[in-house]
């Protein structure tokens, strides 16, 4: 967040004191009335409570709580930390006509009633979970709906993270840019519908950032007149066991939809890919034999050949991604096992696997796979770091980091995507478009984006079970849908 208060502290050297709470306010007082006419017909003698810290975002809270109370709202302001509460705020609110109290009991039993509550507990300056005065409101039952100023109280900006206790919001209105924390799970998923309110910062050149359609169509491949199919990527997929042989079709079915000219299969489940995909070229033999490609993926439905598959695509020249099993075993070997390479590596763990190739790099004993699902931002950013590899880790939010620092958050994830195969079809995908060129960061986070909204295509709306093969076959109408200006 160090870059969004530079850009504050730029733009409001150039602004009267207050502009940018005001602007802030009075878009957070719009969505509230917004949200308090949808529930209750009109602002008028609903009753608002406003939970305000000892910061600015207490500061927001308290003016738009001020504004509601001027539409006739019943405002009660709960000061956590009386002593600090914004005095512009405070007086402001004091003005309209709101009531006050430090009464903890008492702002207890406001909360559970209110038709809407402003969380202006704490904003981007915020450290560790919810302190001790506040943490009784998450627990709290309540009626109407919470708006999170700028940020669920208690939810790490920077990371996401949920050091403790945090307050779950129906809806976050944030001011500026979007929050790394509120689109990578946990905090994601306290944020509810998240909002953004302009209040003219000039966005900084953000570290964490999340593909939109337009640059999701920007990247995805296109065929020239000029392409063959071997101008367009071949993608060597090895993959698939005697024990496991379907994640081969379903990796073959990600690839074949991925961008890439055409598909080389090699494993033990050959005759199964080709009776169902005539198209594929077959190989006999692992990758060291199998022909030119333009990248690897190795690991779906590994097996017994995993080790000797890996290697071999390793000590190739081309993009590798490496998947599943491949996984475990390089989490086996660590990142020396790479450190020879000439081409990029994409590696695409859950976070079971990422404790494996954590393990693996530190020599320990794996971490627990929830606490890195607790902390995604750093989990990818250290496997990128060790392994010197592009990482896409899997899971409630996607998130993709590449050595060099970058990190895109994958915005199209759905729970529907937790089903059986699904990781294959993804890695077949990501692997195709490695092999069409783009570069691992580009390919990891389009491969996401694609195969999060299939995995919405699938499931319909308002949604229904689906499978892997059925994510596979949706990928050509969200091509076209992201293709569509
Ligand atoms: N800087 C600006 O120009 C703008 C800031 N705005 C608001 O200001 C917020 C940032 O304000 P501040 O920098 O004052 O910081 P905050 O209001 O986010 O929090 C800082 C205060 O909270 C206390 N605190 C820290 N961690 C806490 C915790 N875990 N539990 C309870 N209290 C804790 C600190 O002691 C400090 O008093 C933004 O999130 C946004 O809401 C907006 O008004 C837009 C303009
Ligand atoms: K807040």
């Amino acid at each position: 967040m160090e870059t969004v208060r530079a850009a504050e502290a730029e733009l409001m050297a150039r602004l009267p004191e207050g502009t940018l709470m005001q602007r802030a306010a009075a878009g957070l007082a719009a969505t509230c009335a917004r949200l308090l006419t949808g529930r209750r017909g009109r602002v008028y003698g609903s009753r608002v409570t406003v939970l305000a810290g000892s910061g600015d975002n207490g500061g927001d809270a308290l003016y738009a709580g001020a504004a509601l109370a001027r539409r006739g709202a019943r405002v009660t302001a709960v000061l956590l930390v009386p002593e600090k509460a914004h005095p512009g705020g405070l007086a402001a609110l004091r003005a309209a006509r709101g009531r006050v109290t430090v009464e903890q009991e008492v702002g207890l039993a406001d909360f559970s009633r209110a038709d809407l509550v402003l969380d202006g507990i704490v904003g981007i300056g915020g450290r560790g979970g919810l302190r001790p005065e506040a943490q009784p409101y998450a627990r709290a039952a309540r009626r109407g709906a919470v708006v999170a100023v700028d940020l669920p109280s208690g939810v790490d900006a920077d990371t996401g993270e949920v050091p403790g206790v945090a307050l779950r919001a129906d809806v976050t209105v944030c001011f500026g840019t979007y929050k790394p924390g509120l689109l990578i799970d946990p905090g994601a998923s306290y944020a509810g519908a998240v909002q953004l309110v302009g209040i003219g910062l000039e966005p900084p050149a953000a570290e964490v950032t999340a593909l939109q359609h337009a640059d999701v169509a920007a990247l995805l491949p296109v065929p020239g007149a000029e392409s063959d199919k071997y101008r367009r990527g071949v993608v060597g997929v090895a993959a698939g066991s005697a024990t496991y042989p379907g994640a081969a079709l379903l990796a073959v079915a990600g690839a074949l939809h991925g961008g890439a000219g055409a598909v080389r299969y090699v494993g033990t489940a050959a005759e199964e890919v080709v009776r169902r995909f005539p198209e594929v070229l077959v190989t006999e033999g692992g990758p060291a034999g199998a022909g030119r490609v333009q990248a690897w993926v190795v690991g779906p439905g590994g097996g017994e050949g995993v080790r000797q598959a890996l290697a071999e695509a390793l000590a190739s020249d081309v993009p590798v991604l490496v998947d599943a099993d491949g996984l475990t075993e390089l989490g086996r070997l660590g990142p020396d096992a790479l450190a020879g390479r000439t081409a990029p590596t994409l590696l695409t763990p859950h976070t079971g696997e990422a404790a494996r190739l954590l393990a693996g790099a530190g020599g320990g004993t794996p971490p627990a796979a929830d606490d890195l699902a607790a902390s995604r931002l750093a989990t990818a950013r250290r496997l990128a770091a060790d392994y010197r590899a592009t990482v896409l880790l899997k899971g409630s939010t996607t998130v993709v980091a590449d050595p060099g620092g970058a990190v895109r958050v994958n915005p199209t994830g759905t729970s529907w995507l937790a089903t059986a195969g699904s990781g294959d079809v993804l890695a077949g995908l990501a692997g195709s478009l490695l092999a069409a060129g783009l570069a691992p960061l580009d390919a990891a986070s389009a491969a996401a984006y694609l195969h999060g909204l299939a995995g919405r295509e699938a499931a319909g709306e308002p949604g229904a079970p689906t499978t892997a093969l059925a994510v596979a076959g949706a990928l050509p109408a969200v091509w076209r849908a992201v293709r569509t200006p």
